[in-house]
């Protein structure tokens, strides 16, 4: 790869830095580059560079860039630390948390135990949609306040609470300023427009002392997340003066494409070609099976090019513009219609509800321990509805939670009375599924047992566990050489039982949250376009929803790149969202879209 001349006037600029660019345009090449010449030149022995980014899967990414440079030594790719900002943050507040009041011991509160200690709140001021701005404000302001007490209590600290300590903590003290910059005299910083007021607040702390390094490309800033200031970039620019380089929209990702011609033309609203190299359009027909027949078919023929490569790591992403089309794709990709063969992938989905499931398949692996063991899995139960929704739940799932509590204790005083529960509770469907299932005979082997346990639910006359067991089937923990896996063998092997199940897949989420080392997800991937930022793969195939008609007249039209696909909902961020996803493939990004009612991203603006 021979650099150009914007990346080698990175190499060669001093002080703070902001590099600016488009999609592909080689701002994370370089700046590993940059990282590996201040690791050879600058650094002194047993200091090292940061490079802090906000998702796992960036983390990876970069990870594997620095691997794969062969021009850089091993011993200076050592000195190079890629981190979450969740990760960096998390050993300073294990370190420090106590300057800012936090207790000396502190555990993480996973976003599904946050969510089942909030739902009292949510439950009582009702969802978002009904309520009037000073109603949210005071959700909020009580939502807060309940976490601050979690955290300084129980020394339990949220994901969200992390930088606003960070900051209390190097903004209180020089000294810890200066220990950090001395471990890290260099910070680079990913995906720089995404910074939330509070994760800027910690940056201008740290760049007090260390030299910030800036990536950023404002057209991806994250629009459905409220925070990422479009001024952002304006505020780095007055308090640091950076030196700043613009990439412009270079993109090396696609090179021999025309998918970065594209990308910038949905941008701008005009087409300036009639066709893209690169980029495929087909219409399927506006009904589910036809939609999904078009959709497993394109997935199939991009899957057969890749394999025919010959690349043994291939990717290929579905992208889709909702989580409730996510499920959908996975469901029929495992169950597809017509006989067609179903398509081995992985779904990325919200892990809350996901990971409340597995809690509820832990504790049902659990050797007997008498008869609270029923009414714990009740808890679960109830703890799953509460939380699932992570901190959007749905009114529905609130009262399912209620409903599952309120049977139960009325099964209890019924018991209690001497009496039979009656004959319509909703807790003798769950009772039975729990025999079923407590009846499974485990063997040892934890993927196995974990099947056999998750499949009785699946089969059982609950629809609740039904619901639970489908859901604990997105999780990925369980995979070959995954921390869960290897945890519950071992514990089997001490226990000649899973006595510790459930705290094991507590742990195993923590971990996984943390882990970095893990490869970019290979073969074929769904998921949120949302997510797909900052992760790049050979195909993508984007898949829209389609309108519903009554009489020819659309009556619903959801799932829509652009809300209900009505022009006069089209801005910024529908616009760079789509464009984000399309310039996410290397090779070719086929776009399907419903007959009658295109994308109207794809229509030149009138
Ligand atoms: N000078 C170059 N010549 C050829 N290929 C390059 C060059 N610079 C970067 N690349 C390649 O282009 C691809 C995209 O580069 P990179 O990931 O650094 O872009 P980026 O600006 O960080 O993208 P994004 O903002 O979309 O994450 C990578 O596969 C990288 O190896």
């Amino acid at each position: 790869m021979e650099l150009t001349e914007k990346q080698i006037q990175v190499l060669d600029a001093d002080g703070h830095l902001l590099v600016t660019g488009g999609p592909g345009s080689g701002k994370t090449t370089i700046s590993i580059f940059k990282a590996a010449q201040v690791a050879e030149a600058i650094l002194r022995p047993g200091q090292k560079v940061l490079f802090l980014s906000f998702a796992r899967a960036t983390v990876s990414r970069v990870v594997e860039a620095i691997e794969f440079e062969q021009k850089i030594p091993k011993e200076i790719k050592r000195r190079i630390d890629v981190e979450t900002y969740h990760s960096f943050f998390w050993r300073i507040l294990k370190a420090h948390g106590y300057l800012a009041g936090l207790p000396r011991d502190l555990t993480i509160l996973t976003p599904s135990a946050e969510a089942i200690a909030l739902s009292d709140i949510r439950n009582s001021h009702g969802a978002d949609n009904k309520l009037s701005d000073p109603q949210k404000q005071a959700k909020r302001a009580a939502e807060t306040a309940k976490r601050y007490r979690l955290a300084t209590h129980e020394g339990r600290v949220c994901f969200d609470l992390f930088a606003p300590y960070v900051g209390d903590l190097l903004h209180g003290s020089q000294t810890l300023r200066r220990l950090i910059a001395t471990m890290y005299p260099v910070i680079i910083l990913d995906e720089f427009q995404d910074t939330n007021p509070e994760q800027w607040r910690v940056v201008q702390a740290l760049g007090a002392f260390c030299r910030l390094i800036a990536l950023a490309d404002p057209e991806q800033r994250i629009f459905d997340f409220i925070g990422a200031d479009p001024e952002r970039l304006n505020h780095f620019r007055c308090t640091f003066a950076p030196t700043e380089i613009d990439f412009g929209t270079d993109n090396y990702r696609s090179s021999g494409t025309d998918i970065a011609t594209f990308a910038n033309d949905i941008l701008k609203g005009t087409f300036s070609q009639s066709s893209y190299t690169g980029i495929d359009f087909e219409l399927f027909d506006p009904f589910p099976d036809p939609a999904m027949t078009k959709l497993i078919t394109t997935t199939y023929a991009a899957r057969g090019r890749l394999v025919a490569s010959g690349k043994s790591d291939w990717s290929l992403a579905v992208l889709v513009p909702t989580k409730k089309m996510t499920r959908l794709v996975s469901d029929k990709f495992r169950e597809p219609p017509a006989g067609m063969q179903p398509i081995a992938h992985t779904a990325v989905v919200e892990l809350e509800a996901a990971i409340l499931g597995s809690e509820i398949i832990a504790h049902l692996m659990l050797p007997d321990l008498g008869d609270a063991h029923f009414s714990e899995f009740i808890d679960l139960v109830c703890n799953f509805f509460q939380g699932k929704g992570g901190d959007r739940p749905t009114t529905g799932a609130l009262k399912e939670a209620a409903a599952v509590r309120s049977a139960y204790e009325k099964w209890l005083a019924a018991l209690a009375a001497g009496k039979k529960p009656h004959a319509n509770s909703m807790i003798h469907a769950l009772a039975s599924v729990y025999e079923q299932a407590r009846s499974v005979t485990l063997t040892g082997d934890p993927d196995k047992d974990w099947r056999a346990v998750r499949a009785t639910l699946e089969a059982g006359a609950c629809s609740r566990l039904k619901e639970i067991g489908l859901e604990v089937r997105n999780i990925r923990l369980l995979e070959r050489g995954g921390q869960l896996r290897q945890d519950l063998t071992q514990d089997w092997r001490n226990n000649g039982s899973y006595a510790n199940a459930h705290a094991i897949v507590q742990q195993a989420f923590v971990q996984e949250h943390f882990a970095t080392g893990s490869k970019p997800e290979t073969g074929v991937i769904v998921m949120n376009m949302h997510k797909a930022k900052g992760k790049q793969f050979d195909e993508v195939v984007i898949f829209e929803g389609w309108p519903r008609r009554n009489k020819g007249k659309i009556v619903a039209n959801l799932d829509r790149i652009v809300r209900n696909n009505d022009r006069d909902e089209i801005n910024d961020g529908s616009r760079q969202n789509f464009r984000v996803s399309v310039t996410r493939g290397r090779q070719r990004t086929t776009i399907l879209t419903p007959k009658g009612d295109p994308c109207v991203l794809l229509l030149p603006d009138e």
